[in-house]
């Protein structure tokens, strides 16, 4: 049994003569929230579609829990379920009867659709019809329309898009609770790290279709190194007597100082260092690039 409820294997897509999706080696594990992230035109949406066999792959690169998605396609797609761009829903019925709808095309027993509303939290809106539905209503819906089938998998193109902060912490419990809770595994696009950063457990970021960091969060916060940020009367001066010191400066301007942190002893040590040679030290604090920052180092630089 595969680890993992998706793996790509140097998966390519072109569109016409440009290259969307190149090489890309995805691995979802199973129980995780992987968090698929890239600016904009990155290849998300793309590859999302390819995975949901909307736009095909070559052979034996796409897997879905270890079986190969076009030898496999009915038994890979009943696996999973999506909200992709808009959902698809009626706005003159009700959430209900969306749900009622979606459950007689899928000969799914109608009991589901209240056992839906009670998971994504529209127990009370049930009745009223959906075009009177707030957009993180609609996306609620959109879930549990993708939910009704019971899918192992659960894939959300860019889910929290046009939200207010409301909607997006009430998209993020969900999602915590699918997966810990129901054993789902989910995979979430997003053009912006701190909207999925509290949820997922996993990071894939992608940038012009290429694959740049793949890990877990903890991973991807071990790459933002903290520094040690001094700020002097005399930069020219303290840069000199650190660097004769022994200490590794990053970047200086403006009055500070970036060295590399070493421990926390350490900037007790350097603060002497400095006044006794002279420099007057307004501060001397550790600084860590926060995840976003980090995301955009990793996007610009391809
Ligand atoms: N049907 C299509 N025909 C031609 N080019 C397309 C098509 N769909 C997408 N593209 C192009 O493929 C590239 C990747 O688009 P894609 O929608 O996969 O990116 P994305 O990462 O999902 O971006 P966004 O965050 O803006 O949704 C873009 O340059 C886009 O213009």
């Amino acid at each position: 049994m595969s680890r993992f409820a998706i793996e790509t294997v140097g998966l390519n897509h072109h569109f016409g003569p440009q290259a969307v999706v190149k090489n890309l080696s995805l691995q979802v594990p199973r129980g995780s929230i992987y968090g698929f992230l890239g600016p904009n035109g990155a290849g998300k949406t793309t590859t999302i579609k390819i995975l949901l066999n909307l736009l095909q792959s070559p052979a034996d690169t796409v897997f879905i829990f270890g079986q190969e998605l076009n030898h496999n396609r009915i038994a890979c797609l009943e696996k999973m379920g999506s909200l992709v761009e808009q959902p698809a829903i009626y706005a003159h019925l009700s959430g209900k009867e969306n749900l009622i709808n979606r459950c007689i095309l899928l000969g799914i027993n109608k009991s589901k659709a209240d056992e839906m509303l009670a998971l994504v939290g529209l127990t009370e809106a049930a009745t009223k019809k959906t075009g009177k539905y707030s957009l993180g209503m609609k996306q609620r819906l959109g879930i549990a329309l993708a939910l009704i089938a019971d899918p192992e998998l659960l894939l959300l193109d860019e889910p929290t898009n046009g939200l207010d902060p409301n909607g997006i912490i009430e998209i993020r419990n969900l999602m915590v609770e699918l997966t810990s809770k129901h054993g789902k595994t989910i995979l979430v696009s997003s053009h912006l790290l701190a909207e999925i950063e509290r949820t997922a457990t996993h990071v894939g970021i992608i940038n012009k279709g290429e694959m740049l960091f793949q890990g877990t969060i903890n991973e991807l916060q071990d790459l933002s190194k903290p520094s040690i940020k001094i700020e002097v009367d005399d930069q020219a001066a303290a840069a000199n007597i650190l660097s004769s010191n022994g200490a590794e400066i990053i970047n200086e301007k403006e009055g500070n100082i970036h060295i590399t942190y070493t421990g926390k002893a350490d900037m007790g040590k350097l603060n002497t260092l400095l006044v006794q040679n002279g420099v007057t030290v307004y501060s001397i604090s550790t600084d860590r690039k926060d995840l976003e920052n980090l995301f955009l180092d990793i996007t610009s630089k391809n």
